[in-house]
């Protein structure tokens, strides 16, 4: 963001301006982690929003460009990468889009993306081509498979994966990218489809410094805030610690609904009491309405909430760390798989421990 456009007093910047304040009053070490950034004139988000942009003080400072005028790529169009590259689109840039399964380019491409119809075409064609894929496999095979973006890149040219997958995957595709001369960023995201339609993602980044610093733009149309985290790996490991947080977190909670049900309760009053307490989380009041009435409207789908337990489970592993509350939700969430309930959103994990009830009664 130039200086300035940093300068230009609005009435975005002076909230910004006033967060900082506040944030620099009240939480001394985490403003100095933190540094808001004026809010994007974006006309998709609203001017008076309360929610702003920070970046990591481990990130680049705020003189990083403020538009990306190369052609970017997007491979992995599922219910986070749609929205996402809907939303680079609508912000302007020229975007070349692939899927595997080719229908879900369409909508895309009726707003104005191209489509290629390989990763190899696409990372061709394309400065900095981003993948969000469903898991290491898919975004080993993507990457460097056949016709993969690999074989696509060369000098001057950047991969960015988004995909949440194991430190291992990541070092193995920067590898690759690297043998060709091009540069590489693993950036996984914490936030949902919900975030992701409305640009308020948290990226977790890691790799190539000038690579962060390049699409730092683009990561500031798809997010709210971004961490750069040092080398290859630690974007990666930082996901599964969320995400095996996350994982535990609603296990426990489904325990809690569950068990308030039994002894006579109201689970939604639960939910109320939760929600207004110290274990306050939005997670709690986002999915525990529709949990108390047997819903899970796929937002995370419960397959990848495994996938991720079993990789930070893999993590914890690799440096005799104890996860036992983390092992046992991952317990959960298979039972909950070989019950159909892999597409679901993750909170159906709740439906495990009903069957599991039922077993013992
Ligand atoms: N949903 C969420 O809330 C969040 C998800 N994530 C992570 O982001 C990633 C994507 O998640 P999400 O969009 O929800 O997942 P989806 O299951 O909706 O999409 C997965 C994508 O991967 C593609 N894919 C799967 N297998 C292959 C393969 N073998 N070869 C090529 N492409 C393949 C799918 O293609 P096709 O359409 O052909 O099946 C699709 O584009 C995952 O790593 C997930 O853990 C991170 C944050 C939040
Ligand atoms: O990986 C999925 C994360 C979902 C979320 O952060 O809400």
């Amino acid at each position: 963001m130039p200086s300035t456009l940093l300068a230009k007093p609005n009435i975005n910047n002076l909230l910004s301006s006033t967060a900082m304040a506040l944030c620099s009053a009240f939480c001394p070490r985490i403003s100095a982690n933190f540094r808001p950034k004026p809010f994007s004139s974006s006309p998709s988000k609203p001017l008076l929003s309360l929610s702003f942009k920070v970046f990591s003080s481990q990130a680049t400072d705020a003189s990083s460009q403020d538009k990306f005028s190369g052609r970017v790529g997007f491979l992995g169009l599922g219910i986070m990468g749609s929205p996402m590259a809907q939303n680079l689109i609508k912000a302007g840039c020229d975007v070349i889009v692939w899927n595997r399964t080719k229908s879900k380019c369409d909508p895309l491409i009726s707003l104005g993306a191209k489509y290629s119809s390989s990763p190899e075409e696409v990372a061709a064609n394309c400065d900095v081509t981003f993948a969000m894929l469903a898991d290491p496999e898919s975004a080993i095979d993507v990457a460097c498979g056949k016709n993969g973006a690999v074989s696509g890149m060369g000098p001057g040219k950047g991969y960015v994966d988004i995909s949440t997958v194991d430190v291992a995957t990541s070092k193995l595709i920067n590898e690759h990218i690297k043998a060709r001369g091009a540069l590489f960023l693993e950036a996984p995201v914490s936030g949902s489809k919900k975030p992701a339609e409305d640009g308020q993602l948290i990226f977790l980044t890691a790799g190539d410094r000038s690579l962060y610093e390049l699409v730092s733009p683009l990561l500031d149309i798809l997010g709210k805030s971004r961490f750069y985290l040092g080398e290859v790996g630690n974007g990666a490991a930082m996901k599964l610690v969320v995400n095996m947080i996350m994982g535990s977190m609603m296990a426990s909670f489904s325990e809690g609904i569950l068990l308030s049900k039994k002894v006579g309760l109201d689970p939604s009053v639960l939910v109320e009491v939760v929600s207004q307490g110290a274990i306050s989380a939005p997670m709690y009041s986002l999915k525990g309405p529709s949990m108390v009435k047997s819903q899970y409207p796929t937002a995370f789908p419960l397959k990848h909430q495994q996938k991720d337990l079993r990789l930070a489970l893999g993590l914890a592993e690799s440096v005799s760390q104890s996860t036992p509350i983390a092992a046992a939700a991952n317990e959960l969430y298979k039972v909950a798989k070989s019950y159909g309930l892999s597409d679901e959103d993750f909170s159906a994990v709740i439906e495990a421990l009903k069957a599991k009830s039922q077993d013992t009664a």
